[in-house]
């Protein structure tokens, strides 16, 4: 049954061995871990001084499966800061357990990473948010995990992080502010607003119905991901930053004509890829780590 699907016990043992295997094959030593979305893998393009590993290659890692993730975990300096990116991340309907979808953030942790950035290709709910918008993620509303499909089922790992983890505020407050301050200051903060994101499990988009519903629930933008990381990123006590690149209006209407495809999400990722990538680094220069003296760090 499928709770007990997502107990993966096996993962138990594997973030060391993952963790370690990838420290015995870089020298890189990240702070800041991002996971790009959907058409976002561009994001690992910027990294100076590369290490990449095809997901294949590294022992304990899923497989990227949809087409837009390139499956490949990029290791580099950007901006001053050392960073890891995996181009490709994992979703619920690509049939990984939820303990393999955010396997990752785990064997960041484990390499010493600090704050977790995590980008998603999303659908709009909110009348003020346009394809081609970025949504600075506030909150998020995790409806898997809500009917008890959450990767921290089963027994509680100490070593990482409390039994009752507290989810309040997982968005950290000051990066968001500072990512909506760089948005004025690159000129494009027309774009950009912030809102809350709503992982549903995917793969088919959204019936009319389930849009209206999400919407008068309060859902601006909604995805197939992103919840889960960010669950077991708070666990462990990561720093977490999210952005959702809008992809699409979601049809709410049952005269719209409109339907939405993977192929115009993904050229939406292409059409933004730049000012995406313009955010996250100048944010990333910004973020203070290991009580570095920096201007507007945060
Ligand atoms: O990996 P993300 O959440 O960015 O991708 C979104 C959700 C689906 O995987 C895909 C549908 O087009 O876009
Ligand atoms: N669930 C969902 N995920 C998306 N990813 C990109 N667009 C959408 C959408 O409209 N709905």
């Amino acid at each position: 049954d499928a709770p007990r699907d997502q107990i993966c016990l096996s993962c138990h043992d594997e973030y060391q061995k993952t963790a370690d295997w990838l420290m015995s094959q870089t020298k890189h030593r990240p702070q800041v871990a991002i996971i790009c979305g959907s058409g976002l893998g561009m994001l690992a393009d910027t990294l100076k001084c590369q290490d990449s590993f095809a997901y294949s290659d590294i022992p304990g890692f899923p497989q990227s499966t949809v087409q837009g993730h390139a499956g490949r975990l990029v290791f580099g300096e950007l901006k001053g800061k050392t960073c890891v990116c995996m181009q490709g991340r994992f979703h619920m309907y690509e049939g990984h357990s939820l303990c393999k979808t955010t396997f990752p953030v785990r064997v960041f942790k484990l390499m010493g990473v600090e704050t977790l950035i995590v980008t998603n290709a999303a659908g709009s709910l909110a009348d003020g948010l346009q394809p081609g918008d970025i949504m600075v993620i506030k909150d998020h509303v995790n409806f898997p995990g809500l009917v008890g499909l959450n990767p921290l089922c089963g027994p509680n790992d100490d070593k990482f992080g409390p039994r009752f983890p507290a989810m309040s505020g997982c968005y950290d407050k000051g990066l968001r502010c500072v990512a909506m301050e760089i948005a004025k200051q690159l000129g494009v903060a027309s774009l950009v607003q912030e809102g809350v994101y709503a992982m549903v499990g995917g793969p088919n988009f959204e019936s009319i119905a389930e849009a209206r519903l999400l919407h008068r629930l309060g859902v601006d933008a909604v995805g197939m991901s992103t919840a889960p990381e960010v669950v077991v990123a708070t666990h462990c006590g990561l720093r977490v930053f999210g952005l959702s690149l809008i992809t699409n209006k979601v049809v709410k209407s049952y005269e719209d004509s409109d339907s939405v495809n993977h192929e115009g999400v993904l050229e939406i990722g292409r059409l933004r890829s730049h000012t995406v990538q313009q955010l996250v680094t100048e944010l990333v220069s910004r973020m203070e780590i290991n009580n570095n003296n920096t201007n507007n760090a945060v």
